[in-house]
């Protein structure tokens, strides 16, 4: 049995980035950039004016003849001399020989002129071609993750297409005999199977789209007929259950026959202990416990971590804070706890019902609080560690 880092560490070391894909930009959102996006054009790609107003050669007087307009698209040019000005309006095109641009609230208009009621400097309300970015540039630097205004960014440089790591192909495997359908009647002995569309919704809470579900019953010979056809076909298999000792408990044994290498099983810890991770050749594999709230558990800390590295999101690590618990707590026996807890602005909670089976806590929870070894009871006021969850 491992350490709950070290465990954490193999997972970090071995989730590597997965190859990278040209992605059309307007599907590329929560992807992370595999390469360094250059600038193709200069942006604004003119001096562009920031005002409704006038555009100004600036001259001694205040007066200034107006001698035609340019509003925002207009190909015009005008070439103004000392003393004219143009009405312009937003966005629109600032002629080269136009130095300022006025508000109009700023001036009084007269037919054909205007008398400029403030003092103006020279490239006021003028956003210089090339001002965000040059052409040329680098735009966004590799690994960086596309949020709508990275996506808004790059269409604004007419980019459509960009290089990003691909997500993971992730293939989910509930196993179990006892296992029914929601909207099937329980007979004695079965429980709704409910693991796969928990965890398939965590994945699409994090952005992770590109998923199968698989079910299995407590077989040998299907257990293993099924992980061969999975593994090499996705990048992340994640199995729920059939993990730990029992008889028919097949998970692990088919993983050794399909000769998956083992990475860690069994982690010093609380709920999860018989968390499995392995790999072969490209596909990385997470055996979770079957108890619903120890899958989750696993889910957020370990499963998670492989995702974002897989992602392309290198610097990714588990979001954590302290905070005083406002809630006893004593642990037994000497396996670091993760548990359901509520954090609020200033102090966290931790909840009843803590146990690997339950997830009615769990539906209500909005982070962890993390129980080290050494620490056999938290009592009122004392710091603790706490890791977010994603809401
Ligand atoms: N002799 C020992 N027994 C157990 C140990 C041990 O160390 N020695 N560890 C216990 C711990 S801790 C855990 S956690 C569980 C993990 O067992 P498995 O991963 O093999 O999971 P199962 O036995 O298949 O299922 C456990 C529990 O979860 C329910 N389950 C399973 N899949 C689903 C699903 N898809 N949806 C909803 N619920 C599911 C299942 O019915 C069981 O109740 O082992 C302990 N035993
Ligand atoms: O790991 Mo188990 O989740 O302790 O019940």
């Amino acid at each position: 049995m491992i350490s709950i880092s070290e465990a954490y560490q193999r997972v970090a070391e071995n989730s590597e980035a997965l190859p990278s894909v040209w992605k059309s930009v307007k599907e590329a959102v929560s992807y992370y950039l595999a390469e360094d996006v250059i600038a193709p054009i200069h942006m604004p790609p003119f001096p562009q004016s920031a005002m409704d107003g006038y555009a100004l050669n600036i001259h001694d007087s205040k007066n200034y003849k107006v001698v035609g307009e340019m509003k925002a698209g207009d190909e015009k040019s005008f070439q103004l001399q000392p003393g004219e000005a143009v009405r312009i309006f937003t966005g629109a095109a600032v002629p080269d020989t136009a130095n300022a641009v006025i508000m109009q609230e700023k001036v009084s208009e007269n037919k054909d002129d205007i008398i400029l009621l403030n003092s103006v400097s020279i490239m006021e309300n003028i956003r210089p071609a090339g001002e965000q970015i040059q052409k040329g540039a680098t735009a966004l630097t590799k690994g960086t993750l596309l949020t709508p205004a990275a996506i808004g960014f790059l269409y604004s440089l007419g980019i459509t297409k960009v290089q990003v790591h691909k997500k993971p192909g992730i293939a989910i495997v509930s196993t179990g005999d006892e296992l029914i359908e929601p909207g099937q009647p329980l007979s004695y002995g079965k429980i709704y199977e409910s693991n796969t569309a928990m965890l398939h919704s965590a994945l699409n809470l994090l952005h992770f789209n590109d998923v199968e579900i698989y079910k299995v019953k407590d077989d040998y010979i299907k257990t293993l007929k099924l992980l061969e056809s999975l593994i090499n076909n996705y990048d992340l298999i994640i199995i729920t259950g059939g993990i730990s000792v029992g008889d028919y408990d097949f998970v692990g044994k088919t993983l050794k026959e399909l000769e998956v290498k083992e990475l860690f099983y069994k982690v010093k810890q609380k709920p999860g202990k018989p968390l499995y991770f392995g790999k072969k050749n490209q596909s990385n594999i997470f055996a979770l416990p079957g108890n619903p709230a120890a899958a989750l558990s696993c889910f957020y800390i370990y499963v998670r971590t492989c995702l974002e590295l897989q992602s392309g999101n290198k610097n990714y690590h588990l979001e954590k804070t302290v905070a005083p618990s406002v809630s006893e707590f004593i642990k037994k026996g000497d396996r670091p706890q993760f548990l359901k807890s509520i954090l609020n602005e200033k102090t966290v909670t931790i909840l009843e019902g803590q146990s690997s089976a339950m997830l009615q806590t769990f539906a209500v929870a909005n982070a962890l609080v993390y129980v080290p070894e050494e620490v056999n009871e938290i009592n009122l006021g004392d710091t603790v560690e706490v890791i977010l969850l994603p809401e």
